[in-house]
Formats: C-alpha cells, structure tokens, sequence
C-alpha cells in the first residue's frame, strides 16, 4: 500500500472536494463536489433502504416489489441467474432507469432524488470507453477532466489500490481483461464514493482473476476514515460468498433471501441422512420421509432426506407431531432436532429400526440453487 492510500485510509490525504463519480455521473448530470457528512448522514440506519422496488417494461414487468435493506459498511452480494432482474435494480438504484414504484433511501437520501447521493456513490455498471492506446493514467485522467475534477495525485492512489500502479503508463491495449476491469474499478473509485456498485465484475475472468478481483472488493471495503458498502453482483454464489457479510438472492425479478450468508445456510440446513437395518425398508422409509413433507433421494443403502427452507415438516396428521412438543421452531437447531424425532418415531411406528440418521449441511450453493429451482417451479406452475 502507498503511503497515499494509508493516509487516505486514515482520512487525512483528500482535500474537501473530491471529484465526482464518472459512470453514474454521466447520466445523472454535472459532477458535484460531495459536501460535508452531516450528523444524519452518520446516523444512516442502511447505505440502502428501499421498499416496493419494481420495473416494467411494456407489459413485462422484470423486477417485482423488491424491499432491500443494505447495512452501511456491509460488502453485499446481489446474486441471481442471468435475466433475474440484477442489472436494472442497480440501475434503478444509480438513477440509470426509472423504477416504476418505489420508495426508500440511498445513503440517507430520497431514491427519486439520485442527484442527492450519486455524488457519494462510484459504479462499474457498464465498462467506460477506455482508449487502447493510452495509458492507465491517462484514460484515467481524461475520464476525471470530463467529469470536470482532476486531482494528479489520487491518479496515482486509486491505480495503486486496484494494484495497477507499477502497470500505469503501460498503454490499455496491453492489458489483460481483469486488468482492464481493475482500472474501470480505479474509475469508479476517483470519487473515493462511500457506495461502490460492481454489476458482475468478475464476468470472464479465469480462476486467477476471479481470486484477485475477490481479494480486490474485499480490500475496497476496509477504510479507515468511514465505512465504505459495496455492492457486487454475480450470478455465481461461489464467486463472492467467501468476501459477502450480507446476501440478496434475486430470482425472476422477485427476491428470494436477503441477509447474512449464515441465514441462508441455517434456513435450508433441514437435511437428514437415514439408513435402516434392512435394505428392504428402503423404500417404505422415503415413502415415509415423503409422507412428512420432506424431499427424498436415494443412494445407495441410504435415503437423504430434505425439508425446503422456509417450510415446516407436514403437520398434525402425520406421526411427526405425534410425540411431539412443539411442531413450529424458529431455531435452526431445535427445527433439526425435530425434524430427527419426527424420522426417529415414523421409522420406529412402522416396524423400522435405523443404523444411521444424522443431519448433514447444505452448503451456501446448493441452497442457492435450491431457491432459484423453487422460483423456477413456482414459475412453471403459474404458466400452467
Ligand atoms: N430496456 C429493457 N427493455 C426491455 N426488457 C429489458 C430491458 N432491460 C432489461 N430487460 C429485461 O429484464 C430482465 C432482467 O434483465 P437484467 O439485465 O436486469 O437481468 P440480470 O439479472 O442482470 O441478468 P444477467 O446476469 O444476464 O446480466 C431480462 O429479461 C431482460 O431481458
């Protein structure tokens, strides 16, 4: 780190004024100095808040009533398949599309008045316009004399941050495409905004790119002086659940999770491995698994057994509220246990002695994977 960036990240380099966002900036008009933080700036509950965030197009409407909340600081993953509706909300949130409803606050101020905060936002929606043959730098300096602000030296601090400085007068033209997207990101941060916005950064970048863009935005977030937010959005949970602290999964325009990426975990964690003494209770114990509400597969001389996140096991005609104490439980852990006497009781109410029956984890893509099959099925029937 340069001894510029440490001092930045101490909030001591910058002067009053730093220059204005480019991406957003351009199509939100003329660059403005970001002003002093006020008290209710400091007391801003979410970097983003909003409620009923929806778009149509046509008849087609491709973002549907979204309620997202974004702690301040956070590093956010926004993650959904390709045409989830991930792009337009970022659009909507940077003023670059117009939400049909909606209502809310980016860093404290109105969602319709983007104006208010863009100046404190830095965006990678849609890679800038860079010249092949001139350099970093120099791309760099003419994106900051066109939003009207330029400042020499945070030149030189934003190419190091992004871990172009040694590369900087080296022309574009030689530059690899995660390169490439590190100096649109160096763009993006010439504002040293307090909401950066990256939609699919990692979009083709080999393994090696992917990890160095990660250890990038998970750098980015860390300042000294005040919180940064980031917001990144992929279609691959496995390219940023390792640096996210806060998940929206979005599917079919709707929003499928939102929250810490544990909570996603827990809520699908309902999985259950049973094996029966004889083989031959194989299939009468899925039948009962099945009878309980529960998702059933079988390998081998076992049956894994499911419980869809968010759903309660079956209820009280079934042998699994038999016995049982409470059939509702907002504790991830006591719901498993449940869920293991309710197995235990069935298996044994029909003659069926178990060897085996253990939870197992669903990990963080496969209950992603499991959201957005759901949201496809719901799809698929509502067609119907
Ligand atoms: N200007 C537009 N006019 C009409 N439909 C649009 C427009 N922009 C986006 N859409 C549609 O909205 C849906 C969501 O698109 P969007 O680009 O927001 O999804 P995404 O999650 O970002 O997908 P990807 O990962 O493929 O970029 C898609 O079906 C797309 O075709």
């Amino acid at each position: 780190m340069t001894q510029s960036t440490q001092q930045r990240r101490r909030g001591e380099s910058r002067p009053a004024s730093p220059p204005a966002r480019l991406p957003v900036q351009a199509a939100t008009g003329p660059a403005s100095p970001r002003g002093g933080r006020s008290p209710a700036d400091d007391a801003d509950p979410a970097a983003v808040d909003v409620r009923g965030l929806s778009k149509r197009y046509g008849r087609r409407t491709v973002v549907h009533d979204l309620d997202l909340r974004i702690p301040i600081g956070a590093v956010a993953g926004f993650i959904g398949p390709n045409g989830a509706g991930k792009t337009t909300t970022l659009r909507m949130l940077l003023g670059l599309v117009r939400p049909t409803t909606g209502q809310g606050t980016v860093l404290g101020r109105p969602l319709t008045e983007p104006a208010g905060y863009l100046p404190r936002v830095g965006a990678l929606i849609e890679s800038p316009a860079l010249y092949p043959r001139l350099s970093a730098r120099r791309n760099l300096e003419a994106l900051a004399i066109l939003a009207g602000q330029y400042h020499p030296s945070w030149i030189q601090e934003v190419l190091d941050e992004v871990g172009l400085g040694e590369r900087a007068d080296d022309e574009v033209r030689s530059y690899s495409l995660g390169m490439k997207q590190r100096l649109a990101i160096a763009a993006a941060l010439l504002g040293d905004p307090d909401l950066l916005v990256l939609d699919e950064p990692t979009n083709g970048l080999d393994p090696m790119g992917i990890r160095l863009m990660r250890e990038l935005i998970r750098d980015l977030s860390i300042r000294d002086n005040r919180p940064r937010t980031v917001v990144v959005s992929s279609h691959l949970l496995a390219e940023v659940e390792q640096i996210c602290d806060w998940i929206i999964v979005v599917d079919g325009g709707e929003l499928a999770y939102q929250g810490p990426p544990d909570g996603l975990l827990s809520a699908g964690a309902s999985r259950v491995t049973l094996r029966p003494e004889h083989l031959d209770d194989l299939g009468m114990l899925a039948d009962l698994a099945a009878g309980l509400g529960l998702a059933v597969e079988r390998a081998g001389d076992q049956v894994m057994a499911t419980l869809p996140a968010g759903e309660a096991p079956n209820g009280s005609a079934t042998p699994w509220a038999a016995g049982a104490s409470e059939t509702e439980h907002d504790d991830p852990q006591e719901a498993m246990r449940a869920l293991l006497g309710g197995l235990n009781r069935a298996a044994h109410a029909h003659g069926i002695t178990l060897v085996e029956i253990a939870p197992s984890r669903v990990t963080l893509e496969e209950r992603y994977t499991g959201l957005v099959a759901q949201g496809a099925g719901r799809r698929t029937g509502d067609a119907a």
